[in-house]
């Protein structure tokens, strides 16, 4: 696109929000702070590098047969590289364990260690990438229904040392960064028909955390995520979430918000005021929910806007991290990156760019009608013009150029992969 009506487009739109009194240059500052957790899972589908890798288990799906999936960390990071170059700004990369760096060695995951991840570490200063991570407890023999809620104490001090292990491992990229690195703990455990012993298995998930968690760290941030259910786990999941949030408030641990482990029509955005009151910060998997935990690729729907107003609306930009989790096999995995990445930011900018201050000022004096009007043009306003400078300014394609780019890299490097 021609960079002059870019630009055009962009200095009438910053007129009409100053006339708001929305600074339109403050915003492209913060939106330049706002960085994405990109989840390195989408490029391959779950699968990750271990020798001995098994089929993807723990009641999560990824659907679809594309061709062109990650086989390998060359691959992976090569089509990481390639997403981010259509994204402005500068972002992070969440791992999961089972995306060490095995080098063709049999790792069991209560053997893994730092050394496992030292290429990601080095890899991701080169390119200017910022890690977080995550243990997984899913895709073993051992992982099962039950994992860190398992009355065989021989499999729960498994998983214990796994996640212990993790939480080391994390502390290390997050030493060699300079800047915490966010290791969430999501495990599936749950029952696929009704149980009489919730209780048991929530005070074993409790006794699991507190031992993991015993060690205290410096350079990473532990966050807990909970979810409704998981397939063949429908009728109960023991790290649901009024456990985790009761955890993390007495323990002082971050909550992870996945958009996709909530009942249909629950509100994520709601939470964030409510939990923030209780926990230090949040880290959120950002994804879309179809019927299910369907992990399809974020877009710019109401959910996702509204999640990101309630954040700026809460003023809490920098007590949120922001990942991405979804795990769309059924078209270009590069351009499930862009799509959702690119989707995050338009709500990030156009909440940002919300006239806060007129909105609250018409609250305070009970206008209730002036303010929903102004919720309702505030739509409508020319955020896209806004996006648009911001790609201009970050170098990298602006509005649908990208998808000409993305076919390219599909015709010549992932087709190609058998
Ligand atoms: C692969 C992720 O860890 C996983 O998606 C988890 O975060 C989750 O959301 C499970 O439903
Ligand atoms: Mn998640």
């Amino acid at each position: 696109m021609k960079s002059e009506l870019v630009q055009k487009a962009y200095e009438i739109a910053k007129e009409r929000y100053a006339a708001m009194g929305v600074d339109t240059e403050k915003v492209l500052e913060q939106m330049q702070d706002f960085h994405l957790s990109l989840h390195c899972w989408q490029a391959d589908d779950v699968k990750g590098f271990e020798v001995q890798a098994g089929e993807l288990t723990g009641g999560i799906q990824a659907t679809g047969n594309y061709p062109g999936a990650a086989r390998n960390i060359d691959e992976l990071r090569a089509d990481i590289v390639k997403a981010k170059s259509y994204i402005p700004g500068t972002h992070r990369l969440n791992l999961h364990e089972i995306y060490g760096d095995f080098k063709g060695k049999v790792v069991d995951r209560d053997e893994v260690t730092p050394e496992y991840f030292e290429s990601w570490i080095e890899w991701a200063k080169e390119n200017n990438m910022k890690l977080d991570f995550n243990s997984t407890s899913f895709s073993h023999p051992k992982s099962g229904n039950l994992s860190l809620a398992n009355p065989d104490e021989g499999i729960r001090n498994f998983w214990i040392e796994h996640t212990k292990r993790c939480r080391e491992i994390s502390e290390a990229m997050g030493k060699a960064q300079g800047d915490p690195c966010i290791m969430n703990l999501w495990v599936h455990d749950g029952s696929k028909d009704q149980t009489v012993n919730k209780y048991l298995y929530r005070s074993l998930l409790k006794d699991s955390l507190d031992k993991i968690f015993a060690t205290k760290y410096d350079n990473m941030k532990d966050c807990i995520e909970s979810k409704v259910f998981g397939i063949g786990l429908e009728s109960f999941t023991v790290g649901s979430n009024d456990f985790y949030t009761a955890y993390a408030a007495q323990n002082n641990k971050l909550i992870t918000l996945d958009t996709g482990h909530f009942h249909p029509t629950e509100s994520v955005a709601d939470k964030v005021s409510a939990m923030l009151l209780y926990v230090p910060e949040l880290m959120l998997h950002v994804s879309r929910p179809i019927r299910w935990d369907s992990d399809h690729v974020t877009i710019m729907d109401d959910p996702t806007l509204d999640l990101f107003q309630e954040i700026v609306r809460a003023g809490a930009l920098d007590r949120v991290h922001y990942g991405l989790d979804y795990f769309d096999a059924s078209i270009n995995r590069i351009g499930a990156y862009v799509i959702g990445s690119r989707a995050a930011q338009k709500c990030m900018l156009r909440a940002l760019l919300e006239p806060l201050a007129t909105l609250r000022k018409y609250e305070a004096e009970g206008k209730g009608f002036e303010r929903l009007a102004l919720l309702e043009e505030e739509k409508a306003m020319p955020w896209q013009a806004v996006y648009d400078e911001f790609c201009l300014r970050n170098n990298v394609p602006v509005g649908e150029e990208f998808i000409a780019d993305v076919e390219k890299y599909e015709a010549e490097v992932t087709s190609k992969r058998a």
